[in-house]
């Protein structure tokens, strides 16, 4: 049935970050038409797109002047932070939303998809509760226990996220959490602290008219709720795969539609703890940049056009690690890419970001290795080596 796919089809990718970029530069070499959209002109994706648009996707009325002027096939959203009422109206006007309108909807908060998993489909996550208030947040701190982790319902990139050690640094984290959380809401989730062994990120490939499919585990590091190296393939046991892959599936199967999910788990003795997921490529899965035939932008467009996936081969070790900005800065130039390409199985993507401040994740340096410790070191090494200045 494959055969009956017509191609090019217009995409609009809302959101046109470093993810973005990558997925860009997979839809463009199939031939596709491609609108990027963010909140700020010359976003990396839109150096790779057909054309762009700078609005506010979390207001409706900005979403349906775009779409009424682009008419996309399909709209496949890159970030969170997105008005998902307006996404299911287009959804029920024939557009095709990835992966599907209501999954946007509950992957939008935390708290949404949280329920799902933990009430609905009874899959094990941290202990948690939720806080409207500094007061509500006190209560439930005290039922959670301490240390836990304290994170707005709506954010990404660990924005206002903080390890509370104990009850006099409740208040600390309330603020910080309101003061880092995404449009309008006050809302907290306050999560039991999971001492894991490892953490990974399971790549799970929903598709229209064929099979789900997994990609090997990547294992992850996070420093402030943010990652820093990622490394394919995890290091874990043959059933703790298989019980992440039966979780992954059961969430995806819940959420609908088609395209890759970045489903994470934290990894302990004896337990595999769902944590949450993205319903689109994952930051830490940058890694199949250099350890996978098909990279997971390529996966993520393969499977929302409905496009054959015969296999997926990993190349062995591989890792990646972020290059981070330390500085508030307009005008950016890198130097010490030479130095760190000079290194044999090692490149480096610099997203183009016009502008910078403090961790903001600017490039990502990739490598393969004999084994993961080589593959994470060679990749933390050339990372160090690119330096903005
Ligand atoms: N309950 C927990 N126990 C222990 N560590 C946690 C817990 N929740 C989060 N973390 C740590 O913080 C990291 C970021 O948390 P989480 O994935 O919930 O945030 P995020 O803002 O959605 O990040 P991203 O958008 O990058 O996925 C996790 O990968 C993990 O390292
Ligand atoms: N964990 C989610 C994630 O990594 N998202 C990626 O970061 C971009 C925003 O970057 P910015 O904050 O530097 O603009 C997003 O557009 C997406 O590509
Ligand atoms: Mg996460």
């Amino acid at each position: 049935m494959h055969n009956e796919i017509k191609l090019p089809k217009k995409l609009m990718l809302l959101g046109a970050g470093e993810l973005g970029k990558e997925f860009v530069i997979a839809a463009q070499r199939l031939g596709n038409y491609v609108i990027a959209v963010d909140r700020y002109p010359n976003a990396p994706a839109m150096q790779v797109a057909d054309c762009s648009e700078v609005i506010s996707m979390l207001s409706g009325d900005d979403l349906e002047a775009i779409v009424s002027k682009h008419q996309p096939d399909l709209i496949i959203p890159e970030i969170e932070a997105i008005r998902t009422e307006k996404l299911v109206e287009f959804e029920q006007r024939g557009i095709i939303v990835i992966p599907t309108a209501a999954a946007t909807n509950y992957t939008m908060n935390r708290d949404r998809i949280r329920d799902l998993a933990n009430e609905q489909l009874n899959i094990r996550t941290a202990r948690y509760g939720y806080a409207n208030s500094l007061e509500e947040l006190r209560v439930a701190a005290d039922l959670i226990g301490f240390p836990n982790v304290l994170k707005p319902v709506m954010s990404s990139s660990g924005k206002g996220q903080s390890v509370v050690q104990n009850k006099d640094e409740v208040e600390q984290a309330w603020n910080y959490a309101i003061a880092n959380s995404r449009g309008d809401t006050q809302k907290v989730i306050v999560e039991e602290f999971i001492n894991f062994e490892i953490e990974i990120t399971l790549l799970t490939i929903k598709q229209w008219n064929a099979p789900t499919i997994y990609c090997e585990p990547i294992g992850h590091r996070q420093e402030r709720g943010d990652y820093q190296e990622s490394w394919q393939p995890a290091e874990i046991s043959e059933d703790k795969i298989l019980k992440a892959q039966e979780i992954a599936k059961k969430v995806t199967d819940a959420l609908g539609g088609a395209g890759i999910f970045g489903v994470e788990f934290f990894i302990t003795k004896n337990e595999v703890i769902f944590s949450e997921l993205s319903p689109r490529p994952h930051d830490t899965g940058m890694v199949t940049l250099i350890s996978q035939n098909l990279n997971e932008f390529e996966l993520h467009l393969r499977a929302v056009l409905g496009l054959p996936i015969p296999n997926i081969e990993q190349f062995g070790p591989s890792a990646s690690a972020v290059i981070l900005a330390s500085e508030k800065s307009d005008s950016i130039t890198y130097t010490g890419v030479a130095d760190a390409l000079a290194q044999k199985d090692v490149d480096i993507k610099l997203f183009g970001k016009p502008s910078s401040h403090p961790y903001r994740r600017m490039g990502v340096a990739l490598a393969k290795g004999v084994n993961v410790e080589e593959a994470r070191e060679k990749a933390t090494s050339a990372a160090s080596k690119v330096k903005l200045v």
